[in-house]
C-alpha cells in the first residue's frame, strides 16, 4: 500500500527538539524497518516509483550524517533502459571474473546466486562521493581520509531504510568495474561511485538474507562480536550482564 504522508509541524523551542522520546509505535516502526529491510535482487515489479515517494526517499538519504557536514553525495538516477543494459553488461563481465576468484568448490554455488536486479527494477540510482565537495581540509577527515566515503555509505543506508518503510525494494550491486561505470555514466574520475542501487516495488520481501538461505554464510552470533576494553576480549553471559541481556534478546529482531 502506498501511503501519502501528512506533514505536521514539529514541536520545537528555540531551535531545540523538546520532544525527546518517540512513542512505542514510532519506535517499533523504526525497528520494523531495520529488521525487515532486505537486499532485493529478483522480485521487482516493473511499475514506476512515483516522484513523491522517490523524493521522500532521497530526502532521507540527504539527511544522513556526513564527516564535517560535507555532504559528499550526489544521486545519479538511471531510468533509461539502454543505459541500464550497458551497466548490466558491465555486471556480466565482472560477475564472470568474480566466479574465477572463488575456490573451485564454491564456484557453482556462486554462479547460481542472483546478485543483481538492474534490468528488472524500474529505477537504478548511483550514489557517489565527491571528495572535494567541501575543500581540501574537512573537519573529521584530517586523519582518516576515507571518512567521506563512509559518509556516502550512510546516505545509502538512510535511503535503503526509507525505501523499505515505503514498501520499496533496494538491491546493491557492487560487482562492477568502478572505472568502467564512471565512464558509462560520465562520472569524473575524482568522483567515486559508492553504490549502484536497483530500486522498485516488489512482490515480496524475504524473511532472511538470501545468502543465509542459500547456505553461503550464517548470521554471526551478536554476543561473539562484542569485545570489552580490548580487542578479542569477549565475555560469557555469566561474566557480563550485557551479554546475558543480548542472549535473552535473541528473538528481538523476529518480533517485528
Ligand atoms: C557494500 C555492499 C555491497 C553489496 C551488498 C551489500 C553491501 C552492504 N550486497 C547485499 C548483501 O549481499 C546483503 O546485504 C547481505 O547478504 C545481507 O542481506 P540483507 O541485506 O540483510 O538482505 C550485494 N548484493 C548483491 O546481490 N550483489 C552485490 O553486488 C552486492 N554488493
Amino acid at each position: 500500500m502506498q501511503s501519502t504522508i501528512k506533514h505536521t509541524a514539529k514541536a520545537t523551542h528555540s531551535g531545540q527538539q523538546t520532544d525527546i522520546w518517540f512513542d512505542d509505535s514510532e519506535r517499533n516502526g523504526l525497528y520494523k524497518t531495520i529488521f525487515n529491510r532486505r537486499d532485493v535482487r529478483g522480485q521487482f515489479k516493473p511499475g514506476p516509483v512515483p516522484d513523491e515517494v522517490l523524493s521522500r526517499v532521497l530526502y532521507a538519504a540527504h539527511h544522513a550524517p556526513s564527516v564535517g557536514f560535507m555532504q559528499p553525495w550526489n544521486f545519479l538516477v538511471v531510468a533509461d533502459q539502454q543505459k541500464k543494459q550497458q551497466v548490466h553488461d558491465l555486471f556480466t563481465t565482472a560477475h564472470n571474473e568474480a566466479a574465477e576468484m572463488f575456490p573451485e568448490e564454491k564456484r557453482d554455488t556462486y554462479r547460481s546466486l542472483k546478485l543483481e536486479g538492474i534490468l528488472e527494477s524500474p529505477l537504478n540510482i548511483c550514489i557517489t562521493c565527491d571528495r572535494d565537495s567541501a575543500g581540501p581540509t574537512v573537519i573529521g577527515r584530517t586523519h582518516i581520509k576515507t571518512m567521506d566515503q563512509y559518509s556516502s555509505v550512510c546516505a545509502v543506508q538512510n535511503l535503503w531504510l526509507a525505501a523499505r518503510a515505503e514498501g520499496l525494494g533496494v538491491g546493491w550491486v557492487s560487482i562492477l568495474d568502478q572505472r568502467k561505470l564512471q565512464d558509462l555514466l560520465n562520472i569524473p574520475r575524482k568522483i567515486i561511485p559508492i553504490a549502484y542501487l536497483c530500486i522498485g516495488y516488489v512482490d515480496h520481501f524475504y524473511d532472511k538474507p538470501e545468502l543465509e538461505t542459500a547456505g553461503w554464510l550464517p548470521r554471526q552470533p551478536l554476543e561473539q562480536l562484542v569485545h570489552f576494553d580490548s580487542w578479542q576480549n569477549t565475555r560469557s553471559a555469566e561474566e557480563d550482564s550485557l551479554i546475558e541481556q543480548i542472549n535473552r534478546d535473541r528473538d528481538f529482531p523476529e518480533q517485528f
